[in-house]
């Protein structure tokens, strides 16, 4: 904390100043600078109507065991301890370096037994057959072999990883009659895949809208990001601050993943660009996401419903079950233990 040794919140606050918000360069103290996190979730909460009077608010928070969505639980429980009911539920993806999934669902459980909210936990191996653990076998695998015909082509684990946590989660949001689900996806990570996205010109993805997915489709679950506009640095002085418990360590395949070299990039123009990554989000879906949706609206829309699943698809047999049938026996035929 260079300059400001006070918070600047009120001129009356004389406390320490602990930490300066990065788009703001506002010096403050704990309590400020909680309060300020807090009132800046609340704030895309309210902008997207997901708590209505009327009715009974059923929301299913996703938990990772990570800081995000740790501090998002906390959060939402502080700011609504009793009038909706609030859900954890954890996917178990069979990642056992560093003992990381078994980790994570300890965590988020015990957070979640902590504040007295029901705890979920699905296990891909014993719904799926196979696990993460079992694909990055594969891929080493196919690897050795030095061989790589066309139809053993095996995709990054984050992708199937991606695909395997969002059906899950939305089919036990539908399964469970919740009406939204929020994950913890934090700016940081936003700005890096918007510009990781923007490189690859995926239109699929730059028409979506940022922070809210609001389902107008059958069996699809309405999705929000609260900490949209919150950076990984401020979630982590959170959780610091306010003592959350939550895994340190990163999932150890992600360190392959193009996209962490893309936020060491985004992190140092920040050095030079105050708020560059809070901007660049608030602008490009303020300005240009919704000409792009526009644009490609006349695209296939998520009409039908999978015959094996029941979730919605564009064609007969939803994207999840054709890649894990895939995937399936592809891992048989390269001898890979599966369950089923
Ligand atoms: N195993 C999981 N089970 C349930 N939800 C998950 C799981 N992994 C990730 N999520 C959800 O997706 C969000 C983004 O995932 P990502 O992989 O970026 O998380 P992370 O960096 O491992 O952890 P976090 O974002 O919680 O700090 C998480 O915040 C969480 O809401």
């Amino acid at each position: 904390m260079s300059r400001a040794k006070y918070c600047k919140f009120f001129t009356e606050c004389k406390s320490k100043a602990v930490y300066r918000i990065p788009h703001s360069n506002l010096a403050l103290c704990k309590d400020h600078f909680i309060a300020n996190v807090d009132k800046r979730v609340q704030k895309l909460i309210l902008k997207s109507h997901i708590i209505h009077r009327e009715r009974k608010n059923k929301i299913l928070i996703a938990l990772s065991g990570g800081k995000d969505s740790q501090v998002l639980l906390s959060i939402m429980k502080k700011l609504y301890p009793d009038n909706i009911e609030l859900h954890g539920l954890y996917i178990e993806l069979g990642i056992s370096e560093n003992n990381y999934s078994k980790d994570s669902g300890i965590i988020a459980r015990s957070l979640c037994d902590k504040l007295e909210i029901p705890f979920h936990k699905i296990d891909v191996k014993e719904k799926n057959g196979f696990n993460i653990d079992d694909i990055h076998n594969l891929k080493q695998v196919i690897k050795k072999q030095k061989q790589k015909p066309l139809d053993d082509r095996i995709r990054g684990e984050c992708s199937y990883c991606g695909l395997i946590k969002r059906h899950y989660i939305n089919k036990f949001a539908v399964d469970n009659g919740f009406s939204v689900v929020l994950t913890g996806h934090n700016l940081t990570d936003e700005a890096t895949s918007l510009v990781n996205n923007f490189f690859n010109v995926d239109i699929g993805f730059l028409k979506k809208p940022g922070y809210f997915l609001e389902s107008k489709t059958k069996n699809l679950i309405s999705r929000l990001k609260p900490l949209f506009y919150i950076n990984e640095e401020e979630i982590a002085m959170y959780a610091y601050l306010d003592n959350i418990e939550h895994l340190p360590t990163e999932c150890p395949y992600s360190a392959q993943a193009s996209n962490i070299k893309i936020k060491k990039t985004l992190l140092e123009i920040e050095q030079y660009r105050r708020g560059n990554m809070i901007s660049l989000l608030r602008r490009y879906y303020k300005v240009m996401q919704p000409e792009i949706e526009k644009a490609n609206s006349s695209e296939k829309h998520l009409d039908r419903i999978c015959v094996e699943c029941g979730s919605p698809t564009f064609s007969k047999i939803c994207n999840f079950c054709k890649t894990t049938e895939k995937m399936l026996e592809t891992l048989k035929k390269h001898k890979i233990q599966v369950d089923g």
